[in-house]
């Protein structure tokens, strides 16, 4: 019988470690005006979660809740708990620096600094990691061959940032995101500006790379929600209307809202 309770607890703290980020009725404000109702969820880790739902509903609110990317903005306040592996992350001792490194985030507007592309990825790594010059490079290398556009700059490196195309600032983003080796990879409509072929590499990114982080994404592409994740959460004016698999999700929903939406029927 012990043997029992002991396997299934082991079964069950195993269980638990794979929830990365948890939510539990968790609000956000811009200032008095309330954006996020209670919002509970449970992340999990090395998986790709995808955010649905129309304009407003408080997707990129929660997305940037989740690195207190929304700190900068005046007036804002949060309620209930919103947690990365047990540590709530609005705690007034978290270190948001170090939060940050651990949570990278990628933007929908891709904006690289007016700098060279090797400089674009050096910048964080000398602010924050000791390297020598070898293990720099070495780490720029990976960076941008992971986010698959070495190629297309290892005979440019010292050239401006600026000077590629939108779809190769963006990927010198998601480069510039993971050299900091980081835990979480937030994603806010990440090839909205995209043309087919960049957004086809941003997901093949994901796909390749989805054992290493835990990626949550942003997206109004419902079939890129489809494709590309393993969970799903549609929002709809400020709460989380359905949480679940991609796959019931988009198969067979518990919502007639969800259905609605998926379906086209509003939004
Ligand atoms: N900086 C801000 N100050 C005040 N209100 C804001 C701010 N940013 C967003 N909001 C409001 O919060 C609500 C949620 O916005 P949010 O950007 O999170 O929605 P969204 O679902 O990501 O929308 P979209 O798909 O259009 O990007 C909206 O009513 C929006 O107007």
């Amino acid at each position: 019988m012990k043997k029992n309770d002991d396997a299934r607890r082991n079964s069950q703290v195993k269980e638990s470690h794979k929830v990365k980020i948890k939510s539990r009725h968790f609000d956000f404000f811009y200032g008095e005006s309330q954006a996020l109702h209670e919002i509970s969820l449970d992340i999990h880790a090395k998986k790709v979660t995808a955010f649905i739902g129309p304009s407003g509903c408080g997707k990129s609110t929660f997305l940037r809740s989740i690195n207190r990317m929304n700190d900068v903005i005046d007036g804002t306040s949060v309620g209930g708990k919103l947690e990365i592996d047990g540590i709530n992350i609005y705690d007034p001792l978290m270190n948001v620096v170090e939060l940050r490194k651990r949570v990278g985030m990628v933007f929908q507007k891709s904006f690289p600094f007016p700098k060279s592309i090797y400089e674009n990825i050096a910048f964080g790594l000398k602010m924050n990691f000791k390297l020598s010059k070898s293990e720099m490079d070495g780490v720029i290398e990976e960076s941008l061959k992971k986010a698959a556009i070495w190629k297309e700059v290892k005979d440019r490196l010292n050239d401006s940032a600026l000077g590629l195309s939108g779809g190769q600032q963006q990927r010198l983003c998601i480069a510039r995101a993971i050299a900091m080796n980081p835990e979480v990879i937030l994603m806010d409509e990440p090839c909205s500006a995209l043309d087919p072929i960049s957004t086809k590499k941003v997901e093949e990114f994901i796909a390749e790379f989805k054992d290493s982080y835990t990626i949550v994404i942003v997206t109004h592409n419902m079939q890129q929600a489809a494709r590309i994740s393993d969970y799903t959460g549609l929002f709809y004016m400020g709460k989380l209307m359905e949480f679940d698999t991609t796959k019931k999700i988009f198969n067979n929903p518990s919502k007639k809202e969800t259905e609605d939406y998926i379906s086209g029927k509003f939004g």
